[in-house]
């Protein structure tokens, strides 16, 4: 990889580390010295190409290295220079390793949650010109003597199969430690951590345990992939160019390969408004009783009716499954209002097993079931999980207070029964931007 400046004489050694500083190593004697604040702005140059050629070659959406990334994090990257080939006499770079500690929590083999705060390799990139040179090895090797550490001490984040395949071959590295993160850890991770691993008391039930792994990029994620129904990208013609996601025994961690970009809100707000918004979601939401997202998330219950409840966390989808874009999270949010007997849905009018209003149906039913099945969360407005609860109003409950959920559908009451609208559209930006505050504060 060549630049328009001489590299060769700004990174004097065949392998640089470079901290957040960025700090231009001191030149060999004899050369020319150009304004420091040059020099460090061709290291700058040097990170942002090499953090775009890996995102490139790891067919990431953004790049997760670059200069400002660097100085804002206690990372260290280690760059490889071509001391052979110098074009025009201005050296080349060759590639990059990233690493950085940080604090995991992680399982092992008996699926104890551990806090470990180990080495994470973070991002590696050798040039496609030269990769199955022995360069990643030489760079790989540098940084464990470097940083004194053996390799099954590391923590890998979401490493591609060439990385995978690399440390297999070069370090023996293969039997992985299944985790729910995007981490990669190997057999005997544990037993060699210095200090030991620190165990987390085991009273928490799995959905609880929020803060899993904070990954370089656990930004890309959250950029590209808003959840169901807003991820659905719009009548997508072509058939996905990349592979399919790639799994491994990472529980749920996310494919490498190139996410969905955004949809523009506003194109998702018209695709989505199938019918005017309830009068009452109107009043609702003007009213906007929760303040600032701030307060609303740290006063939870004290909305006086809008309740969220959201259901269906399941990727088998109880609703049509092709129209629930099969793999996917379907989260169905079902708001409930002040006005008696009104719940308002994220499904759209036309989403297939849903009714609206009275009109009963055994797709509907279905769906019912379906959800009563799945785990119910009750959110509060702001979108913050309170106690499991159940979806069903509270006249049905109170009729039916030992019958199954299963037969509790609202819509299979018969008049005079309270009429349930589901359906009704609430997509509007603030619904939209609470929707995704939530997402936030959750690791799925
Ligand atoms: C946490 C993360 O950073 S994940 C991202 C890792 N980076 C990438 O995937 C970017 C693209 N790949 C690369 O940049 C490089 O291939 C690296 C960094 C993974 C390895 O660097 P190299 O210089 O190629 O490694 P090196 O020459 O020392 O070792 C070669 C071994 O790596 C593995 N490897 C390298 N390239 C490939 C490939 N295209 N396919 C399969 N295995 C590969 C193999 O085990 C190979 O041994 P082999 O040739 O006998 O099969």
């Amino acid at each position: 990889m060549e630049f328009p400046f001489d590299v060769d004489a700004l990174l004097p050694e065949r392998i640089t580390v470079l901290d957040q500083h960025l700090r231009p190593p001191a030149r060999r004697p004899g050369t020319t010295t150009p304004a420091r604040v040059d020099l460090q702005q061709q290291i700058m140059t040097i990170v942002d190409e090499l953090g775009k050629a890996s995102a490139k070659a790891q067919h990431l959406p953004a790049p997760i290295t670059s200069a400002s990334r660097m100085q804002s994090n206690r990372h260290v990257i280690y760059v490889l220079k071509d001391t052979s080939a110098r074009p025009a006499g201005k050296g080349a770079i060759i590639g990059f390793l990233k690493v950085g500690y940080k604090k995991l929590f992680v399982l092992d083999d008996r699926e104890a949650h551990n806090e470990v705060e180990p080495l994470c390799i973070l991002d590696f990139y050798i040039h496609e010109s030269l990769q199955r040179h022995g360069h990643g090895q030489e760079l790989f090797q540098y940084m464990l003597q470097k940083e004194r550490v053996e390799p099954h001490q590391l923590a890998i984040d979401r490493p591609s199969q060439k990385l995978l395949k690399f440390l297999n071959k070069h370090y023996n590295l293969e039997t992985t430690v299944p985790q729910v993160n995007n981490f990669v850890i190997f057999e005997g991770f544990f037993a060699h951590q210095h200090p030991p691993a620190r165990k987390l008391p085991p009273k928490r039930a799995e959905g609880e345990i929020k803060p899993y792994s904070s990954s370089d990029r656990e930004f890309l994620k959250v950029a590209v992939e808003p959840p169901w129904p807003l991820n659905r990208a719009p009548r997508r013609a072509t058939p996905p160019t990349h592979p399919p996601p790639r799994s491994s025994s990472l529980g749920n961690s996310p494919d490498r390969g190139p996410l969905r970009p955004f949809v523009p809100e506003q194109e998702l707000l018209r695709s989505l408004r199938l019918c005017p918004p309830h009068p009452t979601a109107r009043l609702l939401l003007a009213t906007d009783p929760g303040g600032s997202p701030a307060q609303r998330r740290r006063t939870r219950g004290t909305s006086p009716g809008l309740v969220a409840q959201s259901c269906c966390y399941s990727r088998h989808g109880g609703l049509n499954s092709t129209s629930l874009n099969k793999g996917k999270y379907s989260s169905l949010l079902i708001f409930k209002s002040s006005k008696p007997n009104t719940v308002y849905s994220n499904l759209p009018m036309h989403m297939p097993g849903i009714s609206t209003g009275n009109q009963g149906s055994k797709q509907g039913e279905r769906e019912t079931e379906n959800r009563s099945a799945n785990q119910k969360q009750v959110l509060s407005q702001d979108g913050s999980a309170e106690e499991p609860t159940h979806t069903v109003p509270p006249q049905a409950q109170a009729q039916t207070p030992q019958a199954p959920q299963a037969s509790q559908a609202p819509q299979a009451q018969s008049p005079p029964a309270p009429s349930w609208t589901v359906g009704r559209d609430m997509f509007n930006a603030r619904f939209i931007r609470n929707l995704h505050e939530f997402r936030g504060t959750r690791p799925w």
